[in-house]
């Protein structure tokens, strides 16, 4: 696995530089020797991968079988879901190369792709003031005395969720999901067999901006997400986060810390198109990660 980081590191900086990899792995390192040392537990993700190392006892959580994509929910997938996650899994120990491994893949998964999320919201939020207004309506209904949002009442405003799922909708950070074929499959009557050990892939910003699926698809519609229009989105033409067993499984803190952010800035901030803002947005070539050449709009201080 960290093989497989370090080329995609050494793809994105252009060269063969180790030394990002190298810091994660060294603080990393660091941080399992002092605990080990000192023998303090912390309430936090390697706590949590340390001891799985330590206990080598993991079992699957009975509501762990129930989690998928909310827009991609079905029978199918539930069913393989099900599969995927009880098999094998018993007894799984990690090593500290594994811990690592994970560790690192939660430092990059983990920041890079909600903070893209976000600049790409206040990037259409820039240039589509009416949805701003409406948003930041929502929020300042929402929030009580101390300016504070409770987890209960961010995870029920509808606007925001729709403003925040059709910016992962018009800009997916991840362009792509990939699978590999684990036996020979016919497609159903389109006459194509996956053959066993095929590269299968999917592009999402394509899927993304079907006309077919998204009428008018290059506009920003939150419209599109409110509870009364979401039935018309086709299971797994939605992928911002993918799909199945395999899907994001920091989905649900992206959603959750990203309407957070949000929150918290429109209150305070206004967004607004500049002269230099790009329209459209102008991308660098990315195999993985969407990434525009620069992404310029002006800001100001609401009053309060
Ligand atoms: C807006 C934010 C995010 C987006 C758009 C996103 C998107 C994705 C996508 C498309 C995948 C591949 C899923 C598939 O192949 O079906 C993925 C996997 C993954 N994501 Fe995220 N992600 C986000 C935030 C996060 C966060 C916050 C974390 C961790 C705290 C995280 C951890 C992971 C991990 C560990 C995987 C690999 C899962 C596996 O292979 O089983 N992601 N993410």
């Amino acid at each position: 696995m960290l093989t497989t980081i370090w080329t995609v590191l050494s793809i994105f900086g252009g060269n063969k530089d180790k030394t990002g990899v190298e810091f994660f792995l060294e603080t990393t390192r660091q941080i399992i020797a002092t605990r080990r040392q000192s023998k303090q537990k912390y309430n936090d993700f390697i706590q949590l991968l340390m001891d799985v190392e330590k206990d080598g006892d993991i079992t699957r959580d009975e509501a762990d079988i129930h989690e998928s994509h909310h827009v991609n929910e079905g029978e199918e997938e539930l069913e393989s879901e099900k599969k995927a996650l009880n098999v094998n899994l018993v007894n799984k120990q990690l090593t500290e190369y594994e811990i690592l491994a994970q560790a690192i893949v939660f430092f990059l998964a983990g920041y890079e792709t909600t903070a893209t999320t976000l600049t790409f919201c206040t990037y259409e939020l820039a240039l589509n003031q009416d949805i701003q207004d409406k948003l930041y309506e929502e929020i300042n209904s929402a929030v009580d005395s101390n300016g504070e949002i409770s987890y209960e009442e961010l995870a029920r405003l509808p606007y925001l969720d729709a403003v925040l799922s059709e910016t992962l909708r018009l800009h997916p950070p991840a362009q792509r999901l990939a699978r590999l074929a684990s036996t020979d499959y016919k497609l159903g009557e389109t006459g194509i067999t996956l053959l066993k050990g095929q590269q299968i892939e999917f592009p999402i910003h394509g899927i993304h901006h079907l006309e077919e699926y998204y009428p008018n698809p290059f506009q920003f519609n939150p419209d599109r997400f409110l509870p009364e229009n979401r039935h018309n989105i086709i299971p797994y033409t939605y992928l911002p986060f993918g799909a199945g067993p395999r899907n994001c499984i920091g989905m649900r803190f992206a959603l959750l810390e990203a309407k957070l952010g949000l929150a918290h800035i429109i209150r305070k901030y206004r967004f607004f198109r500049t002269p230099n803002t790009d329209v459209p947005l102008i991308y660098k070539r990315s195999f993985l990660l969407a990434s525009p050449k620069r992404l310029l709009v002006g800001i100001e201080k609401r009053d309060q």
